[in-house]
């Protein structure tokens, strides 16, 4: 445990807007040294101390001891790199560059060499805890099915594949494996790789994605069977304001990784 931790948080928007927000509310013993962006001259109201950087060479020059990514898939290789390289933990959101096997073995080589590791919050999940537990005595079967209000897939190729704006009931746009949901739907089914990477891997995990007209949440039901016996769970997360997109349980999440960082209670 240590007594505080700095923090490099990477990607300034909707998510990482609200933990920064929670850390300080909450007087946790952290600091937010730096924030990745792409643009360092878009960035606003960064946290007081924090240095804006859009290069992710520049995290080592920050001091960080743990690197928080919420920004997107394409953040993950790089930052992710820099972060291991310099010996700190990583915290990745966008799990879905994960579909990508290549990337994952790459930077668990560089945590591996460097002593550092790689961590993956439930996000906007939850029993992901049991989920992981049960698999260790194997599982049979997990399917998780995603469903979120129709806005909540505006501009990505759910619109291709229904008629958003104009639904009456709920349409299943998507179903198969946890590797094709987060590959096609990369910052609306992170949540995928999650559930997969805890349980049966990413092509043994069924996945559906749903836009529902009449949904106020976004709903995670995960079902799993195996040796241990069966788990149903589901969540109604209300989304964040700032992106309907995202979960705001994805940054509690993302903030309770941080405090037990520096608590001598883990929970
Ligand atoms: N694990 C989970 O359960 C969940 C994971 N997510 C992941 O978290 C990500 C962030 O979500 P949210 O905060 O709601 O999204 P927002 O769109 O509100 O914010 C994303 C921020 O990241 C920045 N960004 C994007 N790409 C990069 C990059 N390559 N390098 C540095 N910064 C970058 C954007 O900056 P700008 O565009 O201005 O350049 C923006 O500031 C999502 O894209 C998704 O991948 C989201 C919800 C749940
Ligand atoms: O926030 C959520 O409910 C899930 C999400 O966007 C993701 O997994 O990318």
């Amino acid at each position: 445990m240590s007594a505080s931790e700095d923090i490099a948080l990477i990607g300034w928007g909707a998510i990482s807007g609200q933990v920064a927000q929670m850390l300080a509310d909450r007087a946790a013993p952290v600091r937010i040294v730096a924030v990745g962006v792409r643009d360092a001259s878009r960035a606003r109201d960064v946290p007081d101390g924090a240095k804006v950087i859009d290069d992710p060479d520049a995290l080592a020059g920050t001091g960080a001891t743990l690197v928080v990514e919420a920004a997107g898939r394409a953040s993950v290789d790089p930052w992710g790199s820099a972060a291991l390289e310099m010996g700190a933990d990583f915290v990745v959101s966008s799990t879905s560059a994960f579909v990508d096997d290549a990337v994952l073995a790459r930077l668990r080589g560089l945590a591996q060499a460097n002593g550092a590791r790689i961590l993956i919050p439930p996000g906007a999940l939850g029993g992901v805890d049991a989920l992981s537990a049960a698999a260790r005595m194997g599982l049979d079967s997990v399917t998780h099915i995603v469903t979120k209000p129709a806005a909540a897939w505006a501009g990505t190729a759910a619109e291709g594949l229904c008629d958003l704006h104009g639904l009456t009931t709920p349409c299943t746009f998507f179903e198969g494996t946890a590797r094709a949901a987060a590959d096609a739907f990369p910052q609306n089914a992170n949540v995928a790789v999650i559930s997969s990477l805890a349980g049966l891997g990413l092509d043994r995990t069924r996945v559906a994605l749903v836009a529902d007209p009449g949904a106020a949440h976004n709903t995670h039901r995960i079902e799993a069977a195996g040796t241990f016996g069966r788990m149903l769970v589901e969540l109604e997360n209300h989304p964040l304001p700032g992106n309907p997109k995202s979960s705001a349980m994805t940054a509690l999440n993302l903030v309770r990784l941080i405090e037990n960082r520096v608590s001598g209670l883990v929970i």
